[in-house]
């Protein structure tokens, strides 16, 4: 009997893929492009993706043999969870696997946000020496908001607690020891806005979420806020937001996801006061090493019912 083909929909480590090559017919394509990932699907019996990746009714239809979705990373909203489940599909993400990485990253754009690190730098690589230019805010006694207090919430709230910066949350969810173990006060979505220095996004994507953050949601906010957003790029309404720093109401924003990604015709490009990274939370050595491997896990488990990894 042929070995049930693994489609490797978009990059994960290479030892990983390999691995699976000793026991599948591992096959790769650019699951971005669809007219590649139609043509490569139906063969498959399980797909491996990460985030560009979008597995719709489309996608399921063209991939009768498919039993497995797995995805290396977290958020599943490039993922048609109910019609994979009506399909017969399992999904598999990882859900613990780039937290810790993503909420670094997010305490690394809430200080890029007070301290004008980038353009300084970029002044003095350029021959200036201009230290007036570059004065910033302190973290320390002032109010960050974060908007969902789940797995990566609770890790950025507890870090920036130890800026000694005051934590309120607005998540309807919230667990009771989350809120115990980082501090963080329960307010309103409004009362989020109107009170915090800086606002963190840690919801996924989903239709409740989609432009929770528009244009009612930035003129209830403080001015002078700054607004970072490691989640998705749907839940912020991107013309809103750029009204919004144009009028210097918002500060500054730091984005690492975009409504449409690559973000070509975001109206947020090329303001000055927009810190902007390519999907980047996850990038890092361990949290991509950890995603491939339990996005592998999910593969075996589901083709053959067993997980030999002798890590897992
Ligand atoms: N930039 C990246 O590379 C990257 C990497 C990992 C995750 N993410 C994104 O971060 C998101 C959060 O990850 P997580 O692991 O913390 O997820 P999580 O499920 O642990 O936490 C999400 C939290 O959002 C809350 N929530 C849901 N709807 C809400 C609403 N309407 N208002 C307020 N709160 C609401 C939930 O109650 C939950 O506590 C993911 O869904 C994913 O989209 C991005
Ligand atoms: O594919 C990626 O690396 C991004 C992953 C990230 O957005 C996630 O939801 O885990």
């Amino acid at each position: 009997m042929p070995a049930p083909v693994v489609l490797v929909a978009d990059p994960l480590p290479a030892h990983l893929t390999d691995e699976l090559a000793a026991d599948f017919d591992v096959r790769h394509c650019t699951g971005a492009d669809r007219a590649q990932l139609l043509a490569a699907v139906p063969e498959a019996s399980a797909l491996l993706i990460r985030s560009a990746t979008r597995v719709d009714q489309e996608v399921l239809d063209a991939a009768p043999r498919l039993r497995v979705v797995a995805r290396a990373g977290v958020g599943l909203d490039n993922v048609d969870v109910a019609a994979a489940a009506r399909a017969g599909v399992t999904v598999a993400n990882a859900p613990y696997s780039n937290v810790v990485s993503v909420a670094e990253l997010t305490v690394g754009l809430v200080v890029a946000l007070a301290r004008p690190v980038l353009p300084a730098s970029a002044s003095v690589h350029a021959g200036q020496w201009r230290r007036a230019d570059f004065q910033g805010v302190e973290l320390a006694g002032r109010t960050v908001g974060i908007l969902g207090l789940g797995k990566v919430g609770e890790l950025v709230a507890t870090r920036l607690r130890a800026f000694d910066m005051h934590v309120l949350t607005h998540d309807p969810y919230a667990r009771a020891d989350a809120l115990e173990r980082t501090g963080a006060q329960a307010v309103s979505l409004e009362e989020l806005l109107r009170r915090s220095d800086v606002l963190t996004i840690h919801v996924p994507l989903t239709d409740a979420t989609r432009g929770l953050i528009g244009e009612r949601e930035l003129a209830w906010a403080k001015p002078g806020l700054r607004l970072v957003n490691t989640a998705r790029g749907g839940i912020v309404d991107e013309t809103a937001l750029a009204r919004a720093l144009k009028e210097e109401w918002v500060a500054g924003a730091a984005l690492d996801v975009f409504e449409f990604e690559p973000p070509l015709s975001s109206p947020l490009l090329g303001l000055p006061n927009v810190i902007a990274t390519p999907h980047i939370g996850a990038g890092t050595a361990q949290a991509q090493e950890r995603a491939g491997r339990e996005a592998v896990q999910a593969v075996r488990q589901a083709l053959t019912g067993s997980d030999p990894d002798p890590e897992a």
